[in-house]
Parts: structure tokens; C-alpha cells; sequence
């Protein structure tokens, strides 16, 4: 069933408390609302939604292709379709501050528990790869205010990211990472530190939740939830982990149909009909509609 039952203030209340809790909050990226049905079965505290996951499965690089509507309605889908709170990308914010503070209001209004903004220059690309540029720090201050002032609810949490690591060295990215906390950002997520005294540094310098990006493939060692937790980072996320796993999956049972022509070598890596229609709540459905559930598996 869609969680009725747990609204969205709860939420971002149980986000908030997490990140005050000294716990490390861990985020898979959700690809779908059914991946964060499995996502929330699985016991993880929130589910993050991927401007790269988004724009892979529109077939698009993760170049600032994808429109606010897009982003706000697949991001609200994933989020209605758990109890978990849900944390997305929201890229640039789509535009100026103006643009930006319409995408909040909206992310908002979808259910999100909290979106987060970063200080690339469009096109953007994936904090990970060369070459970025990032708008001056006073015109990322400015859409984190618009944000700020937009805001209905205080506990939907509003994330600076600062891709400025790569361009402008670390100090200058704690130092923008401070500008944007005085712009009233709750949490900040430094992309693309380089090594464990990185990441050790930054915290030292932040007072807020930090979160960090644990992408494979990336510039950023794939730091333990122990490591993490040690250095005093509040919440990580697998932006990525879950589309790069379920296309390999696809890839090899591909390889294996052309091949042989029949499923059967990939039947024992599929999930089944059973296990699809328990994490859909068939039985839930068929508490109102008893004649839903009238077949035998
Ligand atoms: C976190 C990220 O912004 C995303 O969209 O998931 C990406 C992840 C990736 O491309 O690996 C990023 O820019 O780090
Ligand atoms: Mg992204």
C-alpha cells in the first residue's frame, strides 16, 4: 500500500532526529518507488533520489538535462511510496533564485524530506569527472535563501553541495561550505573529497550535518559506515549503487536470453512473482477487496 500511515512531517521529524543523533544515516539511491519499497524492507534509515540515476533512466547524461517537473514528479513518487524520509538531487535548482525557490516550494509540496543545491555552473556534470565550473559564492547564496525564505516547513532540510574540492582546493570549499550555513543551509555535502584526512578536515571545519557521497567509480575513497560514522559524518548515501548493480544484472540476463534463447539460466537471479507481489502488498490491497487476493501462487 502507499504509506498512508506515515505522514510527511514524521518524516523529516525522524530525517532531523537521525541527524542529531550521532547515528550514520545511510541512503541508497532509489531508482524507482518499488526500489524504495526494498530499500525501507531492508532496514536502511532514508532513500536518496540521483539527478544521475534520473537522468540515466531517461537515457540522458547527468548534464542538467532533466527539468524541475521531471525531477518532482519522479522524486515524489519514490518518496510517497515509502516511510522513510527522502532526500533528492536537485541539481542546480533548476534555473536563478527565483527558479530555485519555485523547485523548493514544489519538492516541498511532493513530500520530500529535503532537497540538496549545488554551486556548479550549468551544464553541470557529475561531481566526480574534471573540469566543473562553479557560479560565484555569492550567487549560490543567493538561490540558498530564496530557498530558505520559500520554505513552508522548517523541517524539510535544505542541503548545500560544494563542488568547489576539485577547482579551488579544500580551504576555499570549507569556506564556501561556511558561506552557504550563513545562508542558512541546514546540511552540507562536500563533493568529491580526495582522501580520509579530507573528509576529517571538512568536518572540523563544519558545525552542520554532513553528508557523505560514497559513488562508485568516483574521485572519493568508498569509505566504511564505521570510517564515516568515526570521522563524524551524520548520513552517506549509494547514489548510484542500485541502477549500476539492476543494469548488470540486466546486462548478463540479456547475454544469457540471446544466447540460449530461454530464461532458464537466469531464473535462480530473478526476484519471483511471490516475492514482486509481497513487496507490492497484494495482502494489504485485499484487506478492502477481498476478491484482489483470490489466487493461489
Ligand atoms: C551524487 C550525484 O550527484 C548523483 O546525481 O547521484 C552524482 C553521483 C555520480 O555521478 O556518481 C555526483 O555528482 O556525485
Ligand atoms: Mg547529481
Amino acid at each position: 500500500m502507499q504509506q498512508a500511515f506515515v505522514s510527511v512531517a514524521a518524516k523529516r521529524q525522524t530525517f532531523r532526529a537521525g541527524l542529531a543523533s550521532g547515528k550514520m544515516l545511510r541512503f541508497p539511491g532509489a531508482i524507482s518507488p518499488l526500489c524504495a519499497k526494498l530499500i525501507e524492507r531492508k532496514g536502511f534509515d532514508g532513500c536518496y533520489v540521483s539527478g544521475a540515476v534520473l537522468s540515466a533512466q531517461q537515457a540522458l547524461p547527468d548534464i542538467g538535462l532533466t527539468t524541475a517537473t521531471e525531477v518532482i514528479g519522479a522524486s515524489g513518487a519514490i518518496s510517497a511510496a515509502t516511510a522513510l524520509p527522502t532526500l533528492v538531487d536537485a541539481d542546480t535548482g533548476f534555473g536563478e533564485p527565483v527558479n530555485v525557490a519555485r523547485t523548493v516550494a514544489a519538492l516541498e509540496a511532493a513530500g520530500l524530506a529535503g532537497c540538496h543545491l549545488e554551486d556548479q555552473r550549468l551544464p553541470k556534470r557529475c561531481g566526480h569527472l574534471d573540469n566543473k565550473e562553479l557560479v560565484p559564492v555569492e550567487d549560490m547564496c543567493r538561490k540558498i535563501r530564496a530557498a530558505r525564505e520559500i520554505r513552508a516547513d522548517d523541517s524539510f532540510l535544505l542541503m548545500a553541495r560544494t563542488d568547489a574540492r576539485a577547482l579551488e582546493g579544500l580551504d576555499a570549499a570549507t569556506e564556501r561550505a561556511r558561506a552557504y550555513v550563513d545562508a542558512g543551509a541546514d546540511a552540507v555535502f562536500p563533493e568529491a573529497l580526495a582522501n580520509e584526512a579530507e573528509f576529517e578536515a571538512f568536518r572540523a571545519a563544519i558545525d552542520v550535518p554532513l553528508l557523505a557521497n560514497m559513488t562508485e567509480f568516483g574521485k572519493s575513497p568508498l569509505l566504511s559506515l564505521d570510517q564515516l560514522r568515526n570521522l563524524g559524518y551524520n548520513m552517506m548515501i549509494y547514489p548510484v549503487t542500485l541502477l549500476r548493480l539492476a543494469m548488470a544484472a540486466m546486462e548478463r540476463g540479456l547475454d544469457v536470453l540471446a544466447r540460449d534463447g530461454s530464461q532458464e539460466g537466469v531464473i535462480p537471479d530473478m526476484q519471483t512473482r511471490e516475492q514482486l507481489y509481497d513487496l507490492l502488498d497484494y495482502d494489504g490491497y485485499g484487506r478492502f477487496d477481498a476478491s484482489i487476493t483470490n489466487f493461489q501462487l
